[in-house]
This record gives C-alpha cells, sequence and structure tokens, in this order.
C-alpha cells in the first residue's frame, strides 16, 4: 500500500486505529512447550515459548478428561474466572486460554525466579529487611484481592513467586472465591487450605473469609523470618491440633517488633486479629511498627532489597 503526498496510509481493515493486529485466538501450535515448573493436584505448570514472538510464558495444562473424572470442571472455570478478573502487578496475569481435543491451556506470566518457598529454604528464613518488604508485597497483594470480594483460602509460600524483578506474583487460584457485589454472606464453606496455612474457624465452624487468609499471612510472616511455618505437626491431624491450640513458639534471634506482629495476627478469634475485617482491615497492619520506614506506596516500583538470610 503506498502512501501519496496528500493521502496517509489508511490502516487496512484488519489492522485496528494504531496499526495493532487485533488479538487473534492463540491455539496450541502457537507455543513451544519446555520444562515442567510445578505440579498441582489437577495440572502441570511448563514454560510456553510463543513462536511467533519469541515471548516465554507459563502455561497451566489440565488434562479435561480427569477434571471431568474428578468433577473439577466448576473449580476450572472459577479459576479462569478470577484471573481474568484480577489485574495487579503482585497477581499472575492471564494472556490467553484455548483448547485441544485432550487439554485446557491457560498461559500466564511467567515467574523466573520461581516460588517464595524455595528462597525461605535456600536461606533458612529471610533477613529482617527482606521479610519486611516482601511481607509487604503480600498484604498489599491480599488487600487487592479481598477489595475485589476474593478470597485466595490457600496462600502459601509456594504459590507465591517471584518474577523476574524479584517482585511477588501470587499465585494459584483454583480454589479462591470471588464473591458477587450483593452477596450478604461472604464467607466461604467449601474448602480447606493446607494445613499448615488453615485457619482455626475453619477447622471449628468450617467458614473462611478475609480473616481465613489474614490468619495465612500470619504464618508466612513468622516462616520468612524463622525459615519454617508456625505449626508443622508429623501429620495433617497433629498439624490441625497444634493450630486449634495455638501450639506455636519462636526460635531465638527474632526480633521483637516482628514477633508482636505476628503474636497479633495468630489470634484464635478471627475478629481479633490485627487486620481483620472487623477492625478495617489489612491496612491496620501497616501502622505496626515492625512496618516503620517501608514506604507502602508504589511497591512495584521499588527495588527490592537483595534476597538475604536472616543474620
Ligand atoms: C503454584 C504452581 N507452581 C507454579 N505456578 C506457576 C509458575 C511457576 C514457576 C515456577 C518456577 C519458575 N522458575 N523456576 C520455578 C515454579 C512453580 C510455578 C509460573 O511461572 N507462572 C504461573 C504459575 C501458575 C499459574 C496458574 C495457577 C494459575 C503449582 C505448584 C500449582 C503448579
Amino acid at each position: 500500500q503506498t502512501a501519496t503526498a496528500e493521502q496517509p496510509p489508511q490502516p487496512s481493515p484488519s489492522q485496528d486505529a494504531i496499526g495493532r493486529q487485533p488479538a487473534r485466538k492463540r491455539v496450541v501450535s502457537d507455543f513451544d512447550f519446555g520444562r515442567t515448573l510445578g505440579e498441582g493436584s489437577y495440572s502441570t505448570v511448563v514454560e510456553a515459548t510463543e513462536r511467533a514472538t519469541g515471548r516465554v510464558y507459563a502455561a497451566k495444562i489440565l488434562d479435561k478428561r480427569h477434571i471431568i473424572k474428578e468433577k473439577k470442571i466448576k473449580y476450572v472455570n472459577i479459576e479462569r474466572d478470577i484471573l481474568q478478573a484480577l489485574h495487579h502487578p503482585f497477581v499472575v496475569r492471564l494472556h490467553y486460554a484455548f483448547q485441544d481435543s485432550q487439554s485446557l491451556y491457560f498461559i500466564l506470566d511467567l515467574a523466573p525466579n520461581g516460588e517464595l518457598l524455595a528462597w525461605i529454604r535456600k536461606l533458612g528464613g529471610l533477613a529482617e529487611a527482606c521479610a519486611r518488604f516482601y511481607l509487604a508485597e503480600i498484604i498489599t497483594a491480599v488487600e487487592y484481592m479481598h477489595a475485589e470480594r476474593t478470597l485466595h483460602r490457600d496462600i502459601k509460600p509456594e504459590n507465591i513467586l517471584l518474577g523476574s524483578n524479584m517482585h511477588i506474583l501470587v499465585t494459584d487460584f483454583g480454589t479462591a472465591k470471588m464473591f458477587k457485589k450483593d452477596e450478604p454472606d461472604q464467607r466461604a464453606y467449601s474448602f480447606v487450605g493446607t494445613a499448615e496455612y488453615v485457619s482455626p474457624e475453619l477447622l471449628t465452624d468450617k467458614a473462611a473469609d478475609c480473616n481465613s487468609d489474614l490468619w495465612a499471612i500470619g504464618c508466612i510472616a513468622f516462616q520468612l523470618l524463622t525459615g519454617r511455618p508456625p505449626f508443622k505437626g508429623s501429620n495433617e491431624y497433629q498439624t490441625f491440633q497444634k493450630v486449634l491450640k495455638l501450639d506455636y513458639a519462636f526460635p531465638p534471634g527474632v526480633p521483637p517488633h516482628a514477633r508482636d506482629l505476628v503474636e497479633r495476627i495468630l489470634v484464635l478469634d478471627p475478629a481479633s486479629r490485627l487486620g481483620s475485617t472487623q477492625r478495617g482491615g489489612l491496612r491496620e497492619l501497616r501502622a505496626h511498627p515492625f512496618f516503620r520506614g517501608l514506604e507502602w506506596h508504589g511497591l512495584p516500583a521499588q527495588t527490592p532489597p537483595p534476597m538475604a538470610g536472616p543474620a
């Protein structure tokens, strides 16, 4: 198409105003699938390179027959809808979704620096400045989800990934719950999370709400500081007993402010937890002395402190 002097080139009908291609439906053959990154209960996550652009993503692949046999279709649709609805720098983004005869494919952000859990294990916990920074990012991400009427319900260090810039990407919404605007009872009754992070109220009256995600944040805070979750039994039942009895202890060397923050969150009565919905929500955590000096605004634009283990 040649542009004459007086007539600028008109974008051809297949191009939109600024010459961009409209988003074309992707198919399996658009991608080369590579190494396995993680295994979920009903899915595998592998590296996926888009042939046309060379862009590298993560592909969550679900076997359709297995999903149908296990009656998980509802959960898969819930996860896709929630991933499509959430837009935040600290939440993994869904770029494309498609299927072939055997599988469903979700094409998502790749988190090249893997799971936060791997870093905690490698370093035996994080230095106070790192624990502060990453706890603040986790609180920011969960606060955003709660503002979008979404409970994650399975927050844990293996679901908190690290992007190439070492900021967090929260993932695994297969067990999340998004409430409708006018839904009166913002509590969910259908799922129990991972034993080490499950809240006492979920074990006693099966009801999970924002305060249950807050409890998990308290468990993660302990683990960031000490390298291990607060409640860990030799089996799931033992772990549940420890949770119900608030049976945990700090190892020596945890700074007093950090210890105080954990102790104010890991409270059996959900409403009495620092950051509970009854006390005004997660924003209450920002004022705690442990976060003194941290700039809460613009975390995605800040440079994370270099990953380091406890002194
Ligand atoms: C939590 C998940 N594990 C993972 N899910 C995702 C990863 C991921 C990456 C590494 C990794 C990268 N480098 N080294 C390790 C290790 C585990 C990963 C990623 O990059 N992008 C999106 C992901 C998930 C999105 C999808 C849930 C919606 C489980 C264990 C369930 C498979």
